[in-house]
């Protein structure tokens, strides 16, 4: 994450953040305080998002900038988290490249015309950065209002994206998924190394825009085999977190149900891997290796407990991220939730666990 004195100047407007706790905690250093944030934390439990999106449609909000800039304020001012993660969603690279899709309340992306074919994937359109000038617009004022909160970008991992296209919504089982892939790879193959394509531009948009980090999201990885996730995935997922390494940001991999992939997740190109609730951070920071840092990883359920229970997770949860620190060579602990937040959680349980975290 060192910048090379002799190269060009650059027109990148990426603040200079050197004591942001999230960014020096996944660069291997000693941060201020531990840093947390929420996956999901833009949007669903909070009362003034709910005001400011009523009566505009999830995905127009996302190309309107003054909105996704005002939502992803909103957890930062509310919670005093450590990072803001921008206000958008993994199908917006795809909407707008022209995918015929919609964000259906409570149930998720739903897809007009289903991917299945080769003759469907040769159809796919080319995402071009213009066709997201509107979220490089957000990136460019909410850079201007975080102060020293740095901006987290993200995109969804081909994996992820192609299993909303085949199945044409969510799946509990990804069955036509894993059908396109065990039964024609080339295709498979064809359309993965599209949809790296899309997320790459996707992110780069974000980085050309200023965002401090940027997360790949490859939520149903966890679906995979290891040999399967090695063989028909990886390879993706890591020429989009390649073509970004220059950018020397932060590169976070999260999936769920991942803890048998967390060490290939790793070898993709991560720089911090995310983890699920399933399994302890001190044993994912021996599957993971030494040098990467580690993010999460609280059960999202456990918010609804009450105190006792949340403080008691919290305080296992430090602990075994300083144990993957002190005694496995893991870079540094950035305090999240194993999966994103719940509509139904109570936004004050997620102060407190802000303060807490901060005050251990
Ligand atoms: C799989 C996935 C999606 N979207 C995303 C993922 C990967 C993360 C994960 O695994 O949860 C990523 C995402 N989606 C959204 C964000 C915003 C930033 C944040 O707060 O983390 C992020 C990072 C906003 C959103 N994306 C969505 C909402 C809810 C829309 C609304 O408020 O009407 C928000 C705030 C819609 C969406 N979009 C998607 C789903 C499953 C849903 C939920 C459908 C529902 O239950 O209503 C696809």
């Amino acid at each position: 994450m060192s910048t090379d004195a002799s190269a060009p100047a650059t027109t990148s407007p990426r603040r200079h953040l050197p004591e942001a706790p999230l960014l020096v905690a996944a660069a291997g250093g000693t941060p201020s305080r531990t840093p947390v944030w929420f996956m999901r934390q833009a949007g669903r439990s909070l009362p003034e998002y709910r005001a400011v999106r009523a009566g505009t449609a999830m995905l127009d909000s996302c190309f309107t900038p003054d909105l996704v800039t005002e939502v992803t304020l909103q957890p930062v001012r509310r919670h005093g988290v450590d990072a803001a993660i921008l206000f958008s969603d993994i199908v917006v690279p795809l909407k707008a490249a022209g995918i015929d899709l919609e964000i259906v309340p409570g149930t998720g992306p739903v897809i007009a015309n289903p991917v299945r074919t080769a003759a469907d994937v040769a159809a796919l359109p080319r995402l071009e950065p213009e066709q997201v000038a509107a979220v490089a617009q957000a990136v460019r004022q909410l850079v201007g209002e975080l102060g020293d909160t740095p901006l987290i970008g993200f995109a969804g991992a081909p994996f992820t994206l192609a299993s909303y296209l085949v199945e044409g919504g969510p799946s509990r089982n990804h069955e036509r998924t894993k059908a396109l892939m065990y039964s024609d790879p080339q295709t498979w193959h064809a359309l993965l190394a599209h949809l790296a394509e899309t997320t790459t531009t996707f992110l780069r948009a974000q980085l050309d825009a200023g965002v401090d980090a940027v997360q790949l999201f490859d939520s149903w990885a966890g679906a995979l085999s290891l040999a399967d996730y090695r063989e028909l995935v990886l390879p993706h997922s890591a020429r989009v977190l390649a073509a970004v390494a220059d950018a020397g940001v932060p590169r976070i991999h999260f999936g769920v149900g991942t803890g048998e992939l967390l060490g290939a997740m790793g070898e993709a190109g991560a720089d911090v891997v995310g983890v699920d609730w399933r399994i302890p951070l001190d044993v994912a920071a021996q599957r993971v290796g030494p040098g990467k840092a580690l993010q999460g990883n609280l059960d999202p359920a456990v918010l609804f407990a009450g105190w006792d229970a949340v403080a008691g997770e919290v305080g296992r949860i430090l602990a075994e991220g300083r144990t993957a620190v002190a005694e496995h060579g893991t870079l540094g602990h950035l305090v999240n939730l194993g999966h994103g937040v719940l509509p139904e959680t109570d936004p004050d349980v997620l102060t407190r666990v802000v303060e807490l975290v901060h005050s251990s």
